[in-house]
């Protein structure tokens, strides 16, 4: 079976989050990874947001942060692509919700739907959290064709404020992969 999708390529949101460590070079080798991959572009990064844990609380605070790529990629071969990149950054997976490394979630693909074992899309839990949308709102463009912008604004709608985020900061790394012209 090929690896590429049959339609040339599609734009990926990619949730990154990260609690251990260095949490800001994991964020930022993890993007640089991405990059490195033949094909996946890194297009645009949102900026990088502390947030308070949620879930299993008694952890470190994140940094989280949103990517938007480019790629010819099916979406089960880059979430294939993505788990390798948390391994290569040490993450081991011992609690539920609990501290990382490096998180990489899937969030969003054209507006694909699907629901295997391995991959469910759109991301089952990203519009309740405020560690993905406010991050996400800073990259989806105005003319975003398959519906997302409204997903994102409607879900932030519907948040009491900005439940323990703050910009941590602009990052601005997009412009180091030389891929943000449009
Ligand atoms: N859209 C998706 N993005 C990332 N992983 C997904 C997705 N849909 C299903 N999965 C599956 O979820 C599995 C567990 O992921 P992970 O351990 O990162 O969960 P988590 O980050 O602790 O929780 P959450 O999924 O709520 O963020 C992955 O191995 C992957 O196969
Ligand atoms: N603030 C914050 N809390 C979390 C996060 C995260 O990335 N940020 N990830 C989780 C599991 O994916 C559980 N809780």
């Amino acid at each position: 079976m090929s690896n590429h999708s049959p339609s040339e390529q599609s734009e990926a949101y990619i949730a990154l989050g990260a609690n251990l460590g260095d949490r800001e070079k994991s964020l930022k080798e993890a993007l640089t990874l991405l990059n490195a991959h033949a094909d996946i572009q890194v297009m645009r990064c949102s900026g990088v947001y502390e947030t308070e844990p949620v879930g299993y609380l008694d952890q470190p605070n994140f940094l989280n942060m949103a990517a938007a790529v480019r790629t010819s990629l099916m979406p089960e071969i880059l979430l294939d692509v993505m788990l390798e990149i948390e391994n290569q950054l040490g993450r081991v997976r011992e609690i539920q919700n609990g501290p990382r490394t490096a998180d990489l979630d899937l969030l969003w693909m054209d507006g694909q739907t699907m629901n295997t074992p391995h991959l469910t899309l759109p991301h089952p839990r990203m519009l309740e959290r405020a560690f993905v949308l406010f991050p996400l709102r800073d990259i989806v463009p105005q003319d975003e064709p398959s519906g997302l912008l409204e997903k994102v604004t409607d879900a932030l709608g519907k948040l009491d404020g900005r439940e323990g985020i703050k910009l941590w900061t602009t990052s601005g790394w997009e412009g180091g992969f030389g891929h943000s012209a449009s």
